[in-house]
């Protein structure tokens, strides 16, 4: 029943009479290249020759393309892993451009969004899968009803022996310390707080925010365009529910890492930060807040420095999952915002771009105000994504594309592993041995399954996979008001001295037999729907 992916990982479980598993391979699938006229109206063009990344229309010193090549093929190779030393040898090429090195593989870069004309970017199944789906049930019932096979696969005993089988193959295909990366799966925006993100640091300077060994999220955009209040909803679900996202003139003048924390079964309460077994709470998914660009107060050597730590962040963060980037929905997309796709794009980075503010559009200024930055950015349809940081509006759709994503660049990550591409470095994570045991999860997991029971009770059209059943949840996506602001006064307060996360994963040692019984509990809901559809006389 579960299908594994090209890469091993057992991929997501659609229902909506969807009795097989499909590749959730959104970000790979929908690639696409912005327009080449919108690249080409980014100042400097698409290969960067002209232009550095978060500078439109500055020329690039002429040393760093032709003296020094290795110097740029080096830092746009981090991503991906690329040792090769063949640069230089091409002209043209952008120094933060992965794209262009012939011998290596690279990440498939990926606009976010195509899909499916007019329906939703994370659209995995079509109608064919679903008659293909509904004629294999048909196929095992009458088998059954003519008994061909046995009571217990009719009961669905083998099925699910082999699901988890399934299951458990596509766990052990990934190391033991690689599980940690996927801790963000058993993540559930609907429960998420404000309490459960932590600033981890503000970087400006050489080296990269350390690793937090999970998938990141890097926001960008003009300067005011609502960076931190959009991530500040993501993990506010009801109203005065803030987190410390800064907000003060320049305030994201550095690259601001956050980390989501794991979640505990206590919700809300900040002592949770310490699992039962006195350890901390992991991350899951990591947050940067770069520095927004166009700022024109900062000093042109601020500027500079800031624009560089942001470029450093993403030509060589590997755990870097997807790049959001946030237009205002009011403004005309300018040369800064173009120059900025054109270069995530060349650097691999997937993407996808949001209209922020949404609440300040009238109803018939909408279509206009998307179609207007779609035009000008050269997006897909679907994109760009409306989102409000003041009602929460696109929240939850952002949600989904960021855990597909995560999911997408981890496989990758693990496929680059398995190929010898990288030698896992810091997404590595050391496991602790002290726990072993999984008791803390099996606590923590206890309850998930009878939340889940609830969930899915409903005869309403549910699509999930992998744990997003928060897509139903009724708690999630509270119209909220807009933040105070008063919270960012403590911004930095404290957070200096943070080392919380680099060294502390407690890896998934239980993970085998909670993802056994969440598929076993998926495929007893088919059932049930199944059950359903042939009591209507639709199989
Ligand atoms: N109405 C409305 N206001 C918003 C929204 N998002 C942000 N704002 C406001 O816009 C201003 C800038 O928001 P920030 O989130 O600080 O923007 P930023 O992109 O992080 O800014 P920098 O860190 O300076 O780059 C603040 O006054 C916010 O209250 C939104 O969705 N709707
Ligand atoms: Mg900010």
């Amino acid at each position: 029943m579960a299908t594994t992916s090209s890469s091993g990982l057992v991929y997501a479980f659609t229902v909506q009479t969807h009795i097989t598993a499909m590749p959730m391979t959104m970000p790979n699938n929908c690639s696409i290249r912005p327009s080449t006229s919108a690249l080409h109206m980014a100042k400097g063009g698409v290969h960067g020759k002209k232009t550095r990344m978060l500078q439109a229309g500055k020329k690039k010193k002429k040393t760093k393309n032709t003296a020094h090549p290795g110097k740029h093929r080096k830092t746009s190779n981090k991503r991906n892993n690329n040792t090769s030393d063949e640069g230089g040898k091409k002209k043209n090429k952008s120094p933060l451009s992965a794209s262009n090195t012939s011998s290596q593989p690279r990440p498939k870069l990926s606009l976010l969004g195509e899909t499916k004309k007019g329906g939703p970017p994370w659209q995995v199944m079509g109608e064919r899968d679903m008659k293909e789906n509904v004629e294999n049930e048909k196929v095992r019932r009458e088998r059954i009803n003519s008994g061909l096979v046995s009571p217990s696969e009719g009961s669905g005993k083998e099925d699910k022996q082999k699901l988890k089988a399934d299951v458990t193959g596509s766990n052990r295909l990934l190391k033991p310390t690689d599980r940690a990366m996927l801790s963000w799966k058993r993540f559930n925006p609907a429960i998420v707080g404000s309490s459960d993100l932590t600033m981890v640091g503000a970087y400006l300077d050489r080296n990269l925010p350390p690793s937090l060994g999970v998938p990141e999220v890097a926001f960008l955009g003009r300067s005011n365009v609502g960076k931190s209040s959009l991530l500040n909803k993501l993990v506010s679900r009801a109203a005065g529910d803030t987190a410390r996202v800064g907000k003060t003139p320049g305030a994201t003048a550095s690259v601001n890492l956050y980390a989501l924390l794991e979640q505990s079964k206590n919700k809300g309460n900040n002592n949770n930060r310490r699992r039962p077994d006195g350890g901390e709470s992991s991350p899951i998914i990591g947050f940067a807040d770069l520095p927004g660009f166009g700022y024109a107060k900062l000093s042109k050597d601020t500027k500079e420095s800031v624009e560089e730590a942001a470029e450093r962040y993403l030509g060589r963060r590997r755990e870097l999952a997807l790049g959001v980037l946030l237009v205002d929905s009011r403004r005309v997309p300018n040369a800064d915002d173009r120059a900025v796709l054109a270069a995530l794009f060349d650097m691999g980075v997937p993407l996808i771009v949001v209209a922020t503010k949404s609440d300040k559009l009238k109803i018939n200024e909408v279509e206009t105000a998307m179609a207007t930055i779609r035009d000008g950015l050269g997006l897909p349809d679907g994109q760009p994504l409306r989102v409000s940081g003041v009602t929460g509006e696109g929240v939850r759709d952002l949600w989904r594309i960021i855990l597909d994503a995560c999911e997408t660049r981890v496989n990758e990550l693990k496929e680059a592993i398995e190929e010898g591409r990288d030698d896992g470095g810091s997404m590595r994570v050391i496991v602790d041995e002290e726990d072993e045991s999984g008791d803390f999860y099996d606590d923590v997991f206890e309850g998930d399954e009878d939340e889940e029971e609830e969930d899915f009770e409903d005869d309403d059209d549910v699509v999930y996979d992998q744990g997003y059943d928060w897509v139903q949840a009724e708690s999630f996506g509270e119209e909220a008001d807009s933040s105070s602001g008063d919270f960012y006064d403590t911004f930095y307060e404290g957070d200096d001295e943070y080392e919380g996360f680099v060294s502390n994963p407690n890896g998934f040692k239980n993970e085998e037999m909670q993802m056994s019984e969440k598929e076993a509990f998926k495929l007893k809901n088919l059932r049930l729907r199944a059950d359903e559809m042939e009591r209507r006389g639709e199989i």
